[in-house]
C-alpha cells in the first residue's frame, strides 16, 4: 500500500497527536508534513494529502470530506490560544485584521461579530501592518503559539472559544482529522490508536517542551484544549458551518 499522506498542524496544540504518531508503528505507513492550519486545508483541497488536521471552516471548500477520528482540536470554554486582541471594546472596533494562518478562527470572529456582538467592522486580509497597526480602533485575530503570553499586552482580549460558548452554550471545534477520499478502515483504526496514545502521554510530552514565562503550557495541553470530538462538539461544528454559510 502507498503511504497515506497526512498534513498536521505545526503548532504546540498538535504535539500530543504527533507524539502518538511518532511512538507507534504507524509512522512507517504515513508521509507526514507539519503545516500552518491554512496550508493543511489547502493541501487537502488540492489533493496533495489524503488526510489533514484541517480547520473545520475549510470543509466548505471540499467537494467530499469525511471525519475519520473521534479526536480534534477543540475547547469547552476558553482555549487560551485563539483571540481577538484589541485596544478598545469590541463594539468600538472599526477594522479587524484576520490571521493569515487561520481559517476557522477568522470565520468564528466573523460569526460572533455579526450574531453575538452585532457589529460590522471592516475586515482586512493580509494587512501589511498585521498585529502592529497604530490605529486605536484596529484589532486583530491571532491563533496558535504566537499568542502565548500576549494576553497582558492588550487592554481588551477576547478568547473566541469562550465567546462562542457564551453565545451558543456549546463547546467549539477548531480543527478535525478529515479525509478527502475513502481511507481503509484498518488504517483509520490504527491511526486513532496512535492519536490516543499521544493524548495519554501528554505528561511525558510536557517534559520535553520548552517552558514559557507567561504561559501555562500544562494547563493548555491538559485542560484548555479538549481533544475529544464529542456529540456536543459535532453539533457545534455543524452549527458553525451553518453560521458561516449565512454570513
Ligand atoms: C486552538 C487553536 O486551534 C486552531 C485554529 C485553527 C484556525 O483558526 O483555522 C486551525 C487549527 C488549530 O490550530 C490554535 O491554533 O490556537
Amino acid at each position: 500500500m502507498d503511504k497515506i499522506r497526512i498534513s498536521a498542524v505545526s503548532y504546540t496544540n498538535t504535539k500530543p497527536f504527533i507524539y502518538g504518531l511518532q511512538h507507534t508503528g504507524i509512522l512507517e505507513k504515513i508521509d507526514l508534513s507539519l503545516d500552518m492550519p491554512a496550508d493543511c486545508a489547502q493541501k487537502l483541497i488540492d489533493d496533495k494529502v489524503d488526510i489533514g488536521l484541517i480547520p473545520v471552516a475549510a470543509t466548505l471548500n471540499l467537494p467530499h470530506w469525511e471525519i475519520i477520528s473521534d479526536y480534534c482540536i477543540g475547547a469547552v470554554g476558553a482555549v487560551n490560544s485563539v483571540f481577538i486582541f484589541s485596544n478598545c471594546d469590541i463594539t468600538e472596533v472599526t477594522h479587524l485584521q484576520l490571521d493569515p494562518e487561520s481559517r476557522s478562527s477568522n470565520n468564528l470572529a466573523r460569526v460572533l461579530l455579526k450574531n453575538f456582538w452585532k457589529v460590522s467592522p471592516d475586515l482586512i486580509i493580509n494587512a501589511p501592518d498585521y498585529t502592529t497597526a497604530t490605529n486605536p480602533t484596529t484589532a486583530f485575530v491571532q491563533i496558535g503559539d504566537r499568542t502565548f503570553g500576549k494576553k497582558k499586552q492588550f487592554k481588551y482580549v477576547y478568547d473566541l472559544a469562550e465567546e462562542w460558548q457564551k453565545f451558543t452554550g456549546l463547546p467549539f471545534v477548531f480543527a478535525a482529522w478529515i479525509a478527502n477520499k475513502h481511507i481503509p478502515a484498518v488504517f483509520i483504526a490504527e491511526f486513532n490508536i496512535a492519536l490516543k496514545k499521544g493524548l495519554d502521554n501528554r505528561a511525558e510530552l510536557l517534559k520535553s517542551l520548552p517552558t514559557h514565562p507567561d504561559f501555562d503550557l500544562e494547563d493548555y495541553l491538559m485542560h484548555k484544549l479538549d481533544f475529544e470530538l464529542t456529540d456536543d462538539k459535532r453539533k457545534a461544528l455543524y452549527l458553525f458551518l451553518d453560521y458561516i454559510k449565512a454570513l
